[in-house]
């Protein structure tokens, strides 16, 4: 299972790279929108942070097959191979993801809320399926379900795509996949720092060192006596 960062902000990205294992970055127009530089230039500036072997996703903001299509190629070009192109799960959308992904683009079907949309996703050649979760559950439906509906559909027609889960709004949200195993997970900061937030485990390491800093001699530091 990969786990990515939803956002766009350098210096978070790069803290939560030395604390998590992380395995990509992705980013849709509002994410970039808030970080007020040209999305261009923040893109780039993602790929130089995190390298050419992780993943990026980035979205395209059209609504029309050839604008679309346009826009995905410019998209690898300047981010390079590892590269996949959010595409929205509407009906021009599948169309572009049809020829996209026969011309070797990699694809991130976007903007799924129901397990048909992954259904022709999958169909049209997307490598990943990304429900929105928390915005599911948002609109009254259940998001897990619908994500775990769409990895039962991925598992029975035998295609060769897989979950990437994104709008999450809590741990519990990500237990719950991590559980069933779907493909990948995008997280926000503020869920990240939620998944390892317990003062035990501080009060226990706490305690550890407390315990053999009693075994040091003058001057020594627990380098010395390990
Ligand atoms: O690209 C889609 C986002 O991951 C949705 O997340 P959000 O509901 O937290 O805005």
């Amino acid at each position: 299972m990969k786990l990515l960062i939803d956002h766009a902000n350098l210096t978070d990205i790069k803290g939560l790279i030395e604390l998590f294992p992380i395995d990509g970055v992705t980013t849709n127009p509002t994410i970039l929108a808030k970080e007020g530089e040209n999305p261009k230039e923040r893109l780039i500036s993602i790929r130089k942070l995190i390298g050419p072997d992780m993943d990026l996703h980035c979205q395209v903001v059209a609504t029309k097959k050839e604008e679309m299509m346009a826009q995905a190629r410019k998209l690898v070009d300047m981010l390079g191979k590892n590269t996949y192109i959010k595409i929205p799960s509407s009906g021009e959308g599948f169309k572009a993801m049809e020829e996209l992904a026969k011309e070797g683009i990699k694809i991130t079907a976007t903007g799924i809320y129901s397990p048909l949309q992954g259904f022709l996703a999958a169909k049209a050649g997307a490598k990943y399926l990304a429900p929105y979760v928390n915005r599911i559950d948002n609109l009254g439906y259940d998001g897990l379900a619908v994500t775990k509906k769409i990895q039962n559909i991925i598992e029975a027609n035998d295609f060769g795509t897989e979950i990437l889960a994104a709008s999450f709004k809590n741990s519990n949200q990500v237990l719950d996949l991590v559980e069933r195993g779907v493909g990948a997970l995008t997280l926000g900061p503020d869920v990240f720092s939620g998944l390892v937030n317990d003062r035990n485990v501080d009060f226990a390491i706490g305690n550890f060192e407390d315990d053999f800093r009693s075994l040091l001699e003058e001057g020594q530091t627990f380098l010395d006596i390990l």
